[in-house]
C-alpha cells in the first residue's frame, strides 16, 4: 500500500500524511542505460549495439539486447532488495530507447514497455522508484554514460538537444504523473555545463515543463560538475522558486578507487577528509536549508581474478570500512541515498553476474584484455600500461604551458587524466569494440538467449560484504 505521493517539507521528504520518508537503496545502472565496466563491453553502448547489427544482424542482435532487458531485473530482484530492507531504486535510463537521432520527437513504445515493467515490479514489493535520465542527445557530460563517442558536453551548445530532451520529460512525466510509487524524477545526471548558468536555464525550462503536466512528483536535481557543484546557482531564482524539489549530490570519495593509491585505514585524518569532501558539496543545500538526496556514492572492489585473492580481500576489508563510515555521515545528517550499483559482472555491484555463468565464461578472455589495458574509465588501475601513456603525456605537457593545461572539468578531470581518457578510454576503447561483437559470431539463437539470461537474479552472486554494511545503515538509529 502506498502513502499517497511523497513531497519535500523543508529539508525532509514526507508522505501524504506529513511522515518522513528517508530514502534508501541503490542505483539500477547498465540496464536500460547500459555501461562498459557494468556489463563487460569496450566503449558505449550505442557501438556496441551498432556492430553487433552489423555483426549477427538486426533480429540476432535485437534477441540479444531484449533477452538481456528482460532478464537484467525482474520479480525476483524486487523481492530481495525488499527483503534486504531496502524502499527506493533510482532507474537510469538512456534517450535512445525512447528516441531515435534518425527520427526525433517520435516516442518509441518500447521504451516505457521496459520502464513500467520495472517501475511495476518495485511498487508491488513496495519499492519506490526516481526516474534518472542518466543520457541526453550530445551528452550532458563526457564520460562513457552520456553514451556519445566523445568527451565533450554537446548538449550545452545545441538548443535543439536541450530542447528535445524537455520533449522527452513532458512524456515521462504525462506518463507518470499521479504514480504513487514513482519518489520523483531525476531529471538530468551528472551534468557538465562549462558555462553554470546554461544548466540554470535548462532547469527552469524544465521546471515549467515538467510542473504544466505534473504538479506533485518530487524534482531531484543534480549539482553542475558530475553533481558536486552548487555554488554558481544563483538562490533568488532556483531554489526561491522551485517548489518541491530535493537537490542531489554524487558523494564519490577517492578513497574507495585504486587511483588514489591509498589505503584507508580508518584514520583521523582521512574521516576528516571523507568528511569534508561531503560538506563541500552539500554546502549550498545546508546554507539555505534545502532537502538533501546523495544520488550516487560508493567505492569499487578488488577482484580476485585479477587482484589475486588475498590483495582482492583486504582491498574490500577496507573498501567496506570506508563505506560504513560514509554511511555514518550520511544518519548523522539524516539524508536519503541511492548507492551506486544494484548489479553488475563484479566489481561495484551489490549482485554481480556468476563467473559460470555462460557470459562470464564467453568472454572471461575479452574481460581480462580489457582489464589489462585499462580500458574502462572508471577505477581503472593502469599499471600495466602507464609505460606507454607517460611519454606522450609528456610530449603534451612539454608543449601545453600550465596556465593551459586546466581545461573544463578541471580539476575533476586532471590534465593528465583528460588524456587518458581520450587516448585510452575514447579511442582505443573504439578499436575493441568489433572484438567484442565478434564473440557473437556464430552463436545460435539458443546460445545468446543464455549469454543474456546469464545477467537474471538466480545466475548471480550477492556481495555480502556490501550488502551487510548497507543492511546495517537502512534504517536509522534513532
Ligand atoms: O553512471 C555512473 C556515473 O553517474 C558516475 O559518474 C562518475 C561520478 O564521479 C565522477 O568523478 C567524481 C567527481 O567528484 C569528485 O569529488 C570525485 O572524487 C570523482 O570521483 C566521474 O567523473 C563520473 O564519471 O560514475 C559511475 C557510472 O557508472
Amino acid at each position: 500500500m502506498s502513502n499517497g505521493i511523497l513531497r519535500v517539507d523543508g529539508t525532509k521528504i514526507v508522505d501524504a500524511s506529513g511522515n518522513e520518508v528517508i530514502l534508501r537503496g541503490a542505483g539500477l545502472g547498465g540496464w536500460m542505460n547500459m555501461e562498459n565496466f557494468i556489463s563487460g563491453f569496450p566503449g558505449r553502448e550505442y557501438q556496441i549495439r551498432d556492430a553487433l547489427a552489423k555483426t549477427i544482424g538486426p533480429e540476432k542482435s535485437q534477441l540479444f539486447f531484449d533477452k538481456f532487458l528482460e532478464a537484467f531485473f525482474t520479480d525476483a530482484d524486487a523481492k530481495f532488495y525488499a527483503e534486504l530492507g531496502f524502499n527506493c531504486i533510482r532507474i537510469a535510463i538512456n534517450y535512445r530507447h525512447f528516441e531515435d537521432d534518425m527520427n526525433p520527437r517520435v516516442l518509441k513504445p518500447e521504451g516505457f514497455k521496459w520502464l513500467d515493467r520495472v517501475v511495476n515490479f518495485c511498487a508491488a514489493h513496495n519499492i519506490y522508484t526516481i526516474i534518472d535520465l542518466h543520457t541526453v542527445p550530445g551528452g550532458q557530460n563526457g564520460d562513457w554514460h552520456s553514451d556519445v563517442g566523445h568527451h565533450i558536453a554537446e548538449f550545452w551548445t545545441h538548443k535543439d538537444f536541450q530542447d528535445r530532451a524537455l520533449w522527452l520529460w513532458s512524456h515521462l512525466a504525462e506518463h507518470y504523473k499521479g504514480n504513487p510509487w514513482i519518489a520523483g524524477y531525476n531529471p538530468l545526471n551528472e551534468p557538465c555545463d562549462p558555462t553554470h548558468s546554461r544548466l540554470q536555464d535548462w532547469y527552469h525550462r524544465l521546471y515549467s515543463t515538467v510542473r504544466a503536466i505534473d504538479p506533485d512528483h518530487i524534482l531531484f536535481l543534480d549539482g553542475n560538475t558530475f553533481a558536486s557543484d552548487f555554488s554558481h546557482f544563483d538562490l533568488e531564482t532556483t531554489a526561491k522558486v522551485w517548489k518541491n524539489t530535493v537537490y542531489s549530490v554524487h558523494d564519490y570519495n577517492l578513497l574507495g578507487f585504486p587511483q588514489s593509491g591509498e589505503s584507508y585505514t580508518a584514520s583521523e585524518s582521512q574521516k576528516i577528509r571523507v568528511r569534508k569532501s561531503y560538506e563541500k558539496k552539500v554546502k549550498w543545500m545546508k546554507d539555505n536549508g534545502l532537502c538533501i538526496w546523495n544520488g550516487e556514492f560508493g567505492p569499487v572492489y578488488g577482484r580476485e581474478q585479477y587482484d589475486g585473492v588475498e590483495k582482492a580481500q583486504q582491498i574490500n576489508k577496507e573498501r567496506y570500512a570506508l563505506l560504513d563510515e560514509q554511511l555514518n555521515i550520511y544518519d548523522e545528517e539524516r539524508i536519503s541515498w541511492s548507492i551506486w550499483l544494484y548489479k553488475d559482472i563484479g566489481f561495484q555491484g551489490m549482485t554481480y553476474v556468476a563467473p559460470d555463468t555462460p557470459y562470464m565464461t564467453h568472454f572471461k578472455d575479452f574481460l581480462a584484455k580489457k582489464f589489462k589495458l585499462a580500458i574502462d574509465a572508471w577505477g581503472c588501475d593502469e599499471t600495466h600500461v602507464r609505460q606507454f601513456y607517460e611519454p606522450f603525456t609528456k610530449f603534451i605537457a612539454d608543449n601545453v604551458e600550465p596556465k593551459y593545461r586546466e581545461l573544463y572539468p578541471f580539476p575533476v578531470w586532471k590534465f593528465e587524466n583528460r588524456i587518458e581518457r581520450i587516448a585510452r578510454n575514447i579511442l582505443l576503447a573504439e578499436y575493441m569494440v568489433q572484438e567484442w561483437a565478434d564473440h557473437f559470431k556464430g552463436l545460435s539463437e539458443e546460445e545468446i538467449i543464455k549469454l543474456a539470461e546469464s545477467f537474471k537474479f538466480e545466475n548471480c552472486r550477492q556481495r555480502e560484504g556490501l550488502n551487510e554494511v548497507l543492511v546495517r545503515h537502512k534504517d536509522l538509529r534513532q
